[in-house]
């Protein structure tokens, strides 16, 4: 998904002659999208190539919210998002991402082919240059990973297309960790020999924030900074809440300006940069499921899943999410409310966001985890909805 926020171009057509293989960014079908607030207009120096930022982390750990609160802080710069999630999930991702944050959006726009490390590797460069073609250029690309994703295999494709003369470069890469759960996630061992995810994006980090120092007590967060230092000899390591971070000291970093991409080659050789998403045994299922449901009932279906861990698939093996995210519908509340959760951490939050009088409530979640099933969970909730209407 790519949103764009800042001045509106005029209006383009739709149409533009498609290249092969090259993935195409198209508008997503925008119904709860507010009105943008007014900005100052500013021309780009259409010279200047465009720095492109990446954010990488492990599941939940607050990626999405520092995408908001470096766009919520910046007023002046006109920045492009990609959000790179893949999967089922990026229907509601959408939603999420909209009631967030919509209001600071123009235009919010999806690559076609879905996960941009598993496209083509220099064609997801090749779908932001005709977007800019057609949109005019942006000050500054943020780029979000998917929190399964190996950032080596999308800062790659930037070391290709810097041979290539491209208009975009990549100024670094931001790895966001969780305080209370980067340990686990760090520390954790594959199946086969896998490299953990977790530490290749601390590994290729050039700034590790250690995001949700709230939630720990000095002594973690002593042995989750040493812990990173031993993977990332050299990254700056910040702290931070709500990931509200100092933006000087992640945006405008020209990391590998120097070397002309020579140094991002060097630290990519050390990584192999084959398998985009490492971990098979991790899946993401998606349903809807019509209806309310009430809160009370609502706090069983994921405490149950969360804490009491008594939700087992057909094979008898328990359920083991990492991350949930939803949007629901709960019985008397007008508003749409989000859920959230990382590992056993949920909370419920009212959206602004009304549901339409004439139009029938829904619930959509998202669940990413290990041997998670569909038909099982999806019954389940169905079970906690009042009125027991099904869509698939
Ligand atoms: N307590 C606490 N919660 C936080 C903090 N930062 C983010 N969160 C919450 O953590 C959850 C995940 O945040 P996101 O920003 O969506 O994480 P993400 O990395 O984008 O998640 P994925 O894209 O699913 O991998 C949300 O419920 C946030 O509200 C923090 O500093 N403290
Ligand atoms: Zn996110």
């Amino acid at each position: 998904m790519l949103r764009i926020s800042g001045p509106r171009e005029e209006e383009e057509e739709e149409q533009e002659e498609e290249e092969e293989d090259c993935p195409e960014l198209v508008p997503i079908d925008l119904q709860q999208q507010q009105p943008p607030p007014p900005q100052k207009e500013e021309k780009p120096d259409p010279f200047a190539k465009i720095p492109v930022t990446i954010i990488t982390g492990y599941l939940g750990a607050g990626k999405t919210t520092l995408l908001n609160y470096i766009l919520t802080e910046q007023h002046n710069k006109r920045i492009a998002v990609i959000l790179n999630e893949f999967g089922e999930g990026s229907a509601l991702e959408k939603s999420l991402a909209i009631s967030q944050g919509g209001d600071l959006f123009e235009e919010w726009l999806e690559l076609r082919n879905g996960c941009l490390c598993c496209s083509v590797k220099d064609n997801g460069l090749k779908a932001i240059e005709n977007l800019m073609q057609k949109k005019g250029k942006f000050d500054y690309i943020l780029l979000e990973t998917t929190g399964l994703a190996d950032p080596g295999a999308v800062a790659s494709m930037f070391w290709v297309d810097a041979e290539l003369g491209s208009d975009i470069y990549l100024d670094g890469i931001v790895s966001v960790v969780d305080s209370k759960y980067g340990l686990r996630h760090l520390t954790e061992e594959k199946p086969d020999g896998l490299i953990n995810e977790a530490v290749r994006q601390v590994a290729l980090a050039d700034i590790i924030i250690i995001n949700k120092t709230d939630l720990v007590a000095e002594e973690e967060l002593i042995k989750i900074r040493t812990i990173i230092r031993s993977i990332n000899g050299l990254g700056k390591i910040l702290d931070t809440q709500r990931s509200r971070v100092d933006l000087s000291k992640v945006l405008d970093l020209h990391s590998f300006d120097s070397l002309s991409g020579i140094s991002l080659q060097k630290k990519l050789q050390h990584m192999q940069t084959t398998q985009p998403h490492l971990d098979k045994s991790i899946v993401t299922v998606t349903f809807e499921v019509l209806g309310s449901t009430t809160e009370e009932n609502l706090n069983i279906f994921i405490q149950n899943l969360l804490w009491e861990k008594t939700v087992k698939n057909k094979a008898d093996n328990t359920m083991e999410v990492i991350r949930l995210k939803g949007l629901v519908s709960i019985k008397d509340k007008p508003h749409q409310v989000i859920v959230q959760a990382v590992h056993e951490l949920y909370d419920l939050e009212e959206t602004p966001v009304k549901w339409k009088e004439d139009t029938e409530r829904t619930n959509r979640l998202v669940l990413i985890g290990r041997n998670l099933d569909k038909e099982i969970l999806k019954h389940l909730f169905i079970d906690t909805v009042t009125e027991k209407q099904v869509s698939s």
